[in-house]
């Protein structure tokens, strides 16, 4: 079984949308130091541009790595982490960078996680909300592009661990 790919954002497109997100966080978070936390591997992409569309004087950047287990193409609730945050979080504002938010499972178990490291602040930033398909509570400060459906590859997301290095955005066509 193949699959063709359909483009869906261009990099013209990703490049302009992440430039007006860097404004919007430079905006909000003025005067404040920053740490932006990237969830490995999707965000890797996404967070390697936006930090760099951000202007602020004093911008720290950490990764947590979660996994989560249940079928292949969706996540089942249960989250892992097989990397922890580094950084000393206690009293810091913290952005949560995310490639794409789908049942929220994810990062409503971070949300959890990140209260035992005492942050001032937690926001979630991700480049892509599937927002119809959501199956817990969560909100969502900065959000790139809402995509409702389709299977997405490309600028960090991957199809069993392909496709992650395109730089548009795509969606998995699947053929038989
Ligand atoms: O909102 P949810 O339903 O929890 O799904 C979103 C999560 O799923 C993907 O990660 P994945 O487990 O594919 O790992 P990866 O980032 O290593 O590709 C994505 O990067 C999010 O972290
Ligand atoms: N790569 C990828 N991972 C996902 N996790 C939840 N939805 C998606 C998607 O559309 N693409």
């Amino acid at each position: 079984m193949g699959e063709e790919l359909r483009l869906l954002l261009s990099p013209e497109r990703i490049a302009e949308r992440v430039k007006e997100l860097g404004r919007e966080i430079s905006q909000l978070y003025r005067g404040r130091p920053l740490v932006l936390l990237g969830i490995l591997k999707g965000a890797f992409v996404f967070l390697a541009d936006l930090m760099r569309a951000i202007d602020l004087p004093e911008v720290q950047v950490d990764f947590i790595r979660l996994k989560s287990y249940g079928f292949s193409d969706t996540s089942a609730g249960e989250v892992q982490i097989t990397k922890d945050v580094e950084l000393p979080l206690r009293g810091k504002d913290v952005l949560v960078v995310e490639d794409i938010v789908d049942t929220g499972y994810t990062l409503a178990f971070l949300r959890e996680h990140l209260r035992t490291h005492e942050p001032a602040s937690v926001r979630f930033c991700c480049f892509i909300d599937k927002a119809e398909r959501r199956k817990v509570p969560l909100e969502l400060d900065f959000v790139g592009f809402k995509i409702p459906r389709g299977f997405l590859v490309g600028y960090g997301l991957d199809y069993a661990e392909r496709y992650r290095h395109l730089p548009g955005v795509y969606e998995v066509l699947l053929q038989k």
